[in-house]
């Protein structure tokens, strides 16, 4: 026995640690991503499935084991149909971090007044407790979210944006979609994020921040109307209690990257609240 194991373990290659290694790996992070989602308990179906297949095959209980391995060809469909949203957000963010984030072309003085104006505009609110959200789009097309609320297409200010989310007013519920320099719509409605594992105060506002950031590269910033409290979400993350120079240079770096992509930025600043639990 112990001749069988020392042989089998000198014909392992480096290249075989390797293979184990990369698998680990995939499989550690393909977890550490399931963790809390509703594919969880999909993954523990499948994986009792795949046991139980395997169980009836070697008892040799072949009607079971016809219907089991029927079920998980079945199951593999059902998989594409429920989890295309994920799929596909998977898929668009494996798109967006092959390619290198880019500025928005607007030069360095714009960029300054633009992140100057948004800046003063969301002090303003959080001052007065004005709930509101703002979603700066990068290179993922908002169109289909700016299609659900009303058509702007100004420039930006900070007195719009102020007046904008102003309670009671006819455009103050729902998101404002920035492109550029422009205010592309406001009122807009946002997809909510099924994330289970955010802070519990965390309302609809704030899930609708993330849910977007989930779905594209946008940069969104909520003001809550409850405690004044300025946050910004990206990635699926939400980052609270942000102080306003943090929010102006994190503005000045998706209009004009200078140094690094804004994740990398983001938990050099700290703060970075990847649950947005306190
Ligand atoms: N899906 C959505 N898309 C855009 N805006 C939304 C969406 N859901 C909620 N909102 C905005 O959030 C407001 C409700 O905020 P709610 O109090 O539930 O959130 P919150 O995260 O607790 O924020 P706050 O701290 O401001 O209370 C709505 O009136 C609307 O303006």
């Amino acid at each position: 026995m112990t001749e069988f194991i020392a042989s089998r373990l000198s014909s392992i290659r480096i290249r075989d640690l390797v293979d184990i290694l990369i698998v680990a790996v995939l499989v550690y992070n393909l977890i550490k991503i399931l963790r809390g989602t509703r594919a969880e308990q999909l993954s523990k179906g499948i994986i009792l499935i795949l046991v139980l297949t395997q169980i009836s095959e070697s008892l040799e209980l072949y009607t079971i084991n016809w219907i089991l391995s029927h079920l998980i060809t079945l199951g593999m469909v059902a998989i594409l149909i429920v989890f295309q949203p994920e799929l596909r957000r998977g898929l668009e963010f494996i798109g967006r971090s092959s390619s290198f984030r880019k500025g928005m072309g607007l030069g360095a003085k714009r960029t300054n007044a633009l992140a100057t104006e948004i800046t003063s505009a969301v002090g303003s609110l959080s001052r007065q407790k004005i709930g509101a959200l703002i979603v700066i789009e990068r290179q993922t097309g908002l169109s289909e979210i700016a299609d659900t609320g009303t058509a702007l297409d100004s420039f930006i200010s900070s007195g719009l944006l102020i007046n904008i989310f102003i309670p009671n007013t006819p455009l103050h519920d729902g998101a404002v979609i920035i492109r550029g320099d422009r205010i592309v719509a406001a009122a807009c409605f946002l997809p909510l994020t099924d994330n289970r594992n955010l802070a519990k105060d965390l309302g609809t506002r704030h899930r609708a921040a993330i849910g977007v950031s989930e779905r594209s590269d946008s940069l969104s910033i909520i003001v809550s109307e409850e405690t004044g409290a300025i946050s910004t979400a990206e990635n699926g993350k939400i980052s609270r209690h942000i102080d306003l120079t943090t929010l102006e240079y994190i503005l000045d770096q998706v209009y004009e990257p200078k140094v690094q992509p804004l994740e990398n930025l983001m938990d050099k600043i700290g703060g970075t609240d990847h649950e947005g639990k306190d």
